[in-house]
């Protein structure tokens, strides 16, 4: 009976309702690591032994020209393709290729598309509340109950993401920037330990690119970010280490300006993106 009476008490914090910290383990090591994956389509070798290792709470951007694999290469971490060989591990206890694509995410490996995918219907913070009602670590049925920490939480992400003043309004009303961050805040809804981050700043103005960068390095050591993105100037922006994709493999990773001055980097993609803007 007190347990029912419990229950219909709002302001009531559950345990068994907020989402426990992703059980990864970092002790030994790095939280992302690929090791000699390869994936072929039709005899095409798409991703040619890969080799990626992430360290907690980094920043990593990863750039190439068109068709490098980087998407490919996302699609593995999420467990969307399975490569044909090599080995994804997610912290040491993890083993990604044993898993599904949901299992993986509720690992807290989180993406974001390049095209947001808001509830332009729903108000701002309507959308964060689903997305926190969509972890499946709380039990469904009761998160309309819900309790202040989960309530405390969507105002943080709101501070997040900068839309508290608009967190009554209609997503639909937002700009596509907004939008962009919106979908962020989703993703933090489910507290992910990794986030990746499909060309955040595609279709963007100046000053949204510049807010881009600031939500995407201050989220950088709470959490992994691995953002793929063509924009060199919003990449020198953020960036700490970069790593090229080239046919699949890595081609050089270093700082912005050990890659930028690498001729083989520049050969293969600084050189054509630079033709591309002179243009
Ligand atoms: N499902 C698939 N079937 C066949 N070929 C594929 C498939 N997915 C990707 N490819 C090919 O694999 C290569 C790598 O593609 P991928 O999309 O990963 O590159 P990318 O680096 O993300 O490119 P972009 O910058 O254009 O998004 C490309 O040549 C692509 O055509």
């Amino acid at each position: 009976m007190s347990f029912l009476r419990s229950l219909a008490d709002r302001d009531r914090v559950f345990d068994f309702l907020v989402p426990t910290a992703s059980p990864v383990d970092v002790r030994h090591g790095p939280i992302l690591y690929l090791e000699d994956v390869t994936v072929s389509f039709d005899g095409f070798k798409a991703i040619d032994n890969l080799n990626l290792t992430i360290d907690d709470g980094e920043l990593r951007c990863i750039i190439g020209p068109n068709g490098a694999g980087k998407t490919t290469m996302m699609d593995i971490i999420t467990g969307k393709t399975r490569p044909d060989t090599g080995s994804v591990w997610f912290g040491s206890r993890h083993d990604l290729l044993t898993m599904n694509e949901p299992e993986i995410a509720s690992l807290g490996i989180g993406r974001k598309f390049q095209k947001p995918t808001v509830f332009e219907a729903l108000s701002v913070f309507e959308n964060l509340e689903l997305a926190m009602a969509a972890d499946k670590r709380i039990l469904p049925t009761l998160t309309a109950r819900m309790s202040g920490e989960v309530r405390d939480r969507i105002e943080e992400g709101l501070d997040t993401i900068g839309l508290t003043a608009l967190r009554d309004r209609p997503a639909g009303i937002l700009s596509h920037g907004q939008k962009q961050w919106l979908e962020i805040g989703m993703l933090l809804m489910q507290r992910p330990r990794l986030l990746l981050v499909d060309e955040p700043v595609a279709g963007m103005t100046e000053q949204e690119m510049e807010r881009t960068a600031e939500l995407l390095t201050g989220l950088a050591g709470k959490q992994s970010v691995v953002v793929v993105e063509h924009d060199m100037g919003f990449v020198r922006s953020i960036a700490r280490q970069v790593t090229v994709l080239h046919q699949g493999s890595v081609l050089a990773e270093g700082t912005m300006d050990q890659v930028a001055s690498d001729p083989r980097v520049i050969e293969v993609y600084l050189g054509a993106e630079a033709d591309e803007e002179m243009a």
